[in-house]
């Protein structure tokens, strides 16, 4: 369980304010901090995660308590569908830190939905919390939760959602006009937003003159404009046709290196969650079975049910050098002067340096440490679906015996 702190610790040494407060500890009476810090069950003063879901269930149907009660001890939703009731969502918890991008991944029907609908608060969790910035959301009142939404929540959703009636600025300018910001201000910061979208010109053109792909950065340059701090966006990209769908993700992966906004992004497509996700979290009948970085579901699928959905996962788009490095051999400095690769190095571009070093490669972090490295064969071995590691051979020196 976490306590919200207040900005009081901001200003000072974390191990000072460690040892001036015991865990639990709160300080009503201190405005609450843009980043707010907690205490760990284990004393250490932490930085909080932006968004926080704890324990959420979502039940449709009869006797909701109930059947959050039996699915807490273990029952699934077939057995609850027997009874009329329906669990969307089941006992969710995850923590998306402050500029990060996390994805929730799964097919039809598995909760991605409700789920983001009750971040928002547009679903009231059957049991659970959802914490923002701290801040209980759950807690809060209509009045303040729609304040909240407005100002701090952006949603970007599948089919666009544009206004047909009006401009493309008066779109992209639409949250702001709900925040009740006067007409020159809120022009200027769409304009803005409506630029960093690539859609400069066309501020006074009409959603039907504009493509599928144009509509859509209109939706993102809405979503932008508020300043909002969280952006849930739902099968954002799902609606467009696969090279404006890659490009629309290039986009958004560009434009979040400098506005570090804190997203969730629903799909149900592996290859753009692991395209976009920090983490990535894979549900399946309204359960997350894995919470992930994408080269642990990759390289450490947590059940069956994930090991068949990336089996279509290209490895090579994934992997990075500190995924596939060999972490048995470390040293102050790299084994020598050959061309290195950092641990976020990609697949791709390693293979181009082992190619051109006549050994395995060192893998080198910020301060000029080596941090592993990758022999030939286990970048070969990492393109399989089997371990990477070399199997022992009866023949050790590779010679081919000769047949009578
Ligand atoms: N208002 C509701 N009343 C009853 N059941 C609901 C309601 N909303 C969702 N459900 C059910 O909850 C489950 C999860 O639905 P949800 O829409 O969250 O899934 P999803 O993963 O987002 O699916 P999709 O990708 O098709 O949108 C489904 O079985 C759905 O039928």
């Amino acid at each position: 369980m976490v306590t919200p702190l207040t900005c009081v610790f901001a200003l000072r040494p974390l191990g000072q304010a460690r040892r001036r407060i015991g865990a639990g500890h709160t300080f009503p009476h201190v405005r609450q901090a843009a980043v707010p810090f907690f205490l760990s069950p284990d004393g250490e003063v932490r930085v909080s995660a932006r968004l926080e879901a704890d324990h959420l269930f979502k039940v449709f149907g009869r006797r909701q308590d109930e059947a959050v009660e039996r699915l807490r001890a273990g029952a699934d939703r077939e057995e609850l569908r027997a009874d009329g009731t329906t669990a969307a969502v089941i006992d969710a918890s995850f923590t998306v830190d402050p500029g990060q991008i996390f994805v929730v991944m799964g097919l039809s029907g598995s909760g991605k939905s409700t789920l983001l609908r009750m971040l928002n608060g547009l679903l009231e969790p059957t049991a659970g919390h959802v914490r923002f910035d701290g801040r209980d959301l759950t807690a809060l009142g209509d009045r303040e939760l729609r304040e909240v939404r407005a100002r701090k929540i952006s949603m970007v959703f599948q089919h666009f959602a544009l206004f047909p009636h009006r401009s493309v600025l008066d779109n992209a300018a639409y949250g702001l006009a709900v925040q009740g910001v006067p007409r020159a201000e809120r022009e200027k910061r769409a304009a803005r937003a409506l630029e960093l979208c690539g859609l400069a010109g066309w501020e006074t053109s009409w959603p039907d003159e504009l493509s599928g792909g144009m509509q859509q950065r209109v939706g993102l340059a809405r979503a932008l404009a508020t300043d909002a701090d969280l952006l849930l966006m739902d099968e954002s990209f799902s609606a467009l046709d696969p090279l404006i769908r890659r490009d629309m993700q290039d986009q958004l992966l560009t434009l979040q290196k400098t506005l570090k906004k804190t997203i969730v992004f629903i799909t149900h497509d592996l290859n753009e969650a692991m395209r976009l996700g920090d983490r990535i979290a894979v549900m399946r009948d309204g359960r997350i079975v894995q919470n992930g970085t994408a080269e642990d579901i990759l390289l450490r699928p947590a059940d069956d049910y994930v090991a068949s959905f990336i089996q279509d996962v290209d490895r090579s788009r994934v992997l990075t050098a500190g995924a596939v490095m060999d972490t048995s051999v470390t040293a102050d400095a790299p084994l020598c002067r050959c061309e290195t690769a950092s641990p976020t190095t990609p697949f791709a571009e390693l293979c181009a340096i082992s190619a051109r070093v006549p050994h395995r490669v060192s893998v080198v972090d910020g301060a000029g440490r080596l941090v592993g490295v990758v022999p030939q064969q286990r970048l070969v071995g990492f393109l399989g679906d089997g371990p990477a590691d070399p199997v022992p051979c009866d023949a050790p020196d590779g010679k081919v015996a000769a047949h009578a």
